[in-house]
């Protein structure tokens, strides 16, 4: 399983240009691309900047020796390499097993070209076929969301922590609700309905948005577009 996220990351460095601004998405498949960026930005001295979309990210592009900037600092983000935890025929996504999913939007959302990198194993028929959408929310309002992503014929359940006590706390300060469906009809309708509930900053759904799916598969690696 890590040799195929460790191959479909060496092939998205293919995208990357001298000069680029890259955003640098968050969990263990986004970790070898961003390792793998940081040795090919020293050894071919190129001038990438990269906007990480988690403390994760953050500081391993650090110590991987590319230089970091914010959303404040630059004009346009060039390309975005960000990893999924479910990819539908259509690329639609499900995101956020790492709870950074509301900075991952934010910067894969504003990227000239979305690139996303999965197993074979995070392909599925249908979103909510495996996977939980997580719901980043405002802390006190937590159980009040809760019952209202009940009424979509979902469960919802505060995520705790592993190495914490209690509910775990996103990289803003908020607690992550992970709904259960059983089966996602409309990706982008069900993204709407889900930020329109009062108190969700984001969801998990990235209906829409992502423009390759590099996928690692036993035979190499395999590409869907849109
Ligand atoms: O918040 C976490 C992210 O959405 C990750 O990109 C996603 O969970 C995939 O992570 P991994 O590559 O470790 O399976």
């Amino acid at each position: 399983m890590d040799e195929m996220k460790k191959l479909v990351a060496k092939e998205a460095l293919k995208f990357v240009e001298d000069g680029m601004v890259v955003g640098l998405g968050t969990g263990s498949t986004t970790a070898h691309f961003i390792r793998l960026l940081g040795k090919l930005v020293m050894e071919e001295e190129l001038e990438i900047y990269g906007i990480p979309t988690s403390y994760q990210a953050k500081f391993l592009a650090i110590e991987s020796g590319i230089p970091v900037v914010s959303l404040d600092e630059v004009d346009a983000i060039d390309i975005a390499v960000d990893g999924a935890d479910e990819v539908d025929p259509n690329l639609n996504l499900i995101k956020g097993r790492g709870a950074a999913l509301t900075m991952e939007k934010i910067i894969d959302y504003r990227a000239g070209t979305f690139i996303v990198l999965v197993d074979e194993s995070k392909l599925v028929d249908y979103l909510g076929q495996k996977m939980p959408v997580p719901i980043e929310v405002i802390p006190s309002a937590w159980r009040v969301i809760a019952e209202e992503i009940e009424v979509f014929n979902a469960t919802a359940e505060l995520r705790m922590g592993i190495k914490k006590d209690g509910p775990i706390v996103t990289d803003n300060g908020n607690f992550i609700l992970d709904a259960k469906f059983e089966r996602i009809e409309d990706p982008l309708d069900m993204e709407i309905e889900l930020n329109n509930i009062p108190g969700v900053v984001e969801n998990g759904i990235f209906a829409d948005i992502a423009d390759v799916v590099l996928v690692g598969t036993k035979e190499g690696v395999k590409k869907m577009e849109r």
